[in-house]
């Protein structure tokens, strides 16, 4: 049986390319990109969440030149086969982990793959930096209390959690996001730093450096980084740890029951990367072994699902997905998702900066480029400047 048509949304209907969006998306930015270069922009409005790849084979059609999709999607042979069959060539996540997407399957269909960095990285650092004080000063347990009417006057020993300053904050992944946390947590609460990466954190460490000798010239206590050796040093020093690596076979379940065992027993664990860097199932258990221990979780490994029990447990702060979702960041996702798209089709290089702020200016025209493609080299596209 035919997959039901799904309910679009169209704009510019007389466009000579066709790009479909499987979701609606935040601003009017993205849909001028798309328009002012000829395209008929295709927006799916169909009140599901989350897209089945046959809805999607079904939206893309006989003739589809681009598409921009969600991280939510499977994005792999069958779907860019049926781009490539309806005449496509450009795809883009708006989202910057990809891990969603079968880049390889991508490029054996000739098809770019386009992601979103940079414009997310402040806002999912607040948000990670959200949910470490959430936990660590139980924000939520101490709320529900309020709210139950529990509440008969100040006490001593009333919701005790854990202090920050001058206490150690680990990143596991300090790229872009990882570092911008890192500073946040140093310039906010004067933490020290041991981070773990595959490649050193050069910019971390020369801000913690400099920020350090600031401090020390007011007299005050300086801060202090290390670069440790393995995520078990990490896990074994921090008293916060938070996760910022991306999403791959090194890093599912990077955090398990073992590695879990070493951190501290009142220690925080923050996780707003992609939920299967967790054992969300070891993770559950040591929550319930260790009521000391807190989490904040932004990502799970079974979304929109938590592992049993997850839910229930008072020293687990939980929310769905949110980290980037702040107005300005939600639409430069979908503004650099829909220069993806549009650049591919125009023939344009590919933007080689990581600063892609020219393309979120709201005065001046964005360079004719495309701001991140994932398989660049792959499919031998020229960059700029
Ligand atoms: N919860 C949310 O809404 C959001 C989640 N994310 C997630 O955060 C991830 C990171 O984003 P960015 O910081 O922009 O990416 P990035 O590429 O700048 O940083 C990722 C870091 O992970 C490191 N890494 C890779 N494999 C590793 C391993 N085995 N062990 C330790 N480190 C490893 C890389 O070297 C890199 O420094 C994204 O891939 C995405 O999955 C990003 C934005 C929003
Ligand atoms: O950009 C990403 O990777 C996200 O998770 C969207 O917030």
């Amino acid at each position: 049986m035919a997959a039901k048509q799904l309910a679009v949304q169209v704009h510019n209907a007389g466009g000579t390319l066709r790009v479909l969006s499987t979701k609606p998306m935040p601003g009017t930015q993205w849909i001028k990109t798309l328009t002012s270069v000829g395209c008929r922009v295709e927006v799916c409005t169909e009140p599901k969440v989350i897209l089945s790849t046959d809805d999607i084979v079904s939206l893309i059609g006989n003739k589809c030149d681009g598409v921009i999709g969600q991280l939510t999607e499977d994005w792999g042979d069958t779907l860019f086969g049926a781009l490539k069959k309806a005449g496509g060539h450009a795809y883009s996540n708006m989202a910057v982990g990809y891990n969603n997407v079968d880049v390889d399957a991508a490029t054996r269909h000739g098809i770019s793959v386009g992601n979103t960095p940079g414009v997310l990285t402040e806002t999912t650092a607040e948000l990670a930096a959200a949910l470490t004080l959430a936990a660590a000063r139980r924000v939520v347990e101490a709320d529900d209390f309020m709210r139950a009417g529990k509440y008969e006057g100040w006490l001593p020993t009333l919701f005790v959690g854990n202090l920050l300053k001058g206490q150690t904050v680990g990143i596991i992944g300090a790229g872009r996001i990882g570092t911008a946390y890192a500073r946040m947590m140093v310039e906010g609460f004067k933490m020290n730093v041991i981070y773990y990466d595959l490649y050193q954190a050069t910019r971390l460490e020369k801000f913690v450096s400099a920020y350090g000798q600031f401090l020390e010239s007011q007299g005050e206590t300086p801060v202090h980084w290390r670069r440790a050796s393995s995520p078990e040093d990490v896990l074994k020093e921090a008293d916060v740890v938070s996760l910022h690596p991306v999403l791959d076979k090194t890093t599912y379940h990077l955090i398990n029951k073992e590695r879990l065992a070493l951190m501290k027993k009142d220690a925080v664990l923050v996780n707003a990367s992609r939920g299967p860097v967790v054992d969300e199932t070891a993770l559950v258990e040591h929550l319930k072994a260790n009521p000391m221990f807190r989490v904040g979780l932004d990502v799970f490994e079974d979304e929109p699902y938590m592992k049993p029990g997850l839910g229930e447990l008072s020293n687990a702060v939980v929310v769905p997905h949110i980290a980037s979702a702040s107005k300005w960041t939600r639409e430069g996702m979908a503004t650099l998702a829909a220069q993806n798209v549009a650049a591919k089709l125009k023939g344009w290089p590919v933007w080689s900066s990581p600063n892609v702020e020219p393309f979120l200016d709201e005065i001046k025209p964005a360079p004719k480029a495309a701001p991140s493609i994932i398989n660049a080299k792959a499919l031998c596209l020229s960059s700029m400047p």
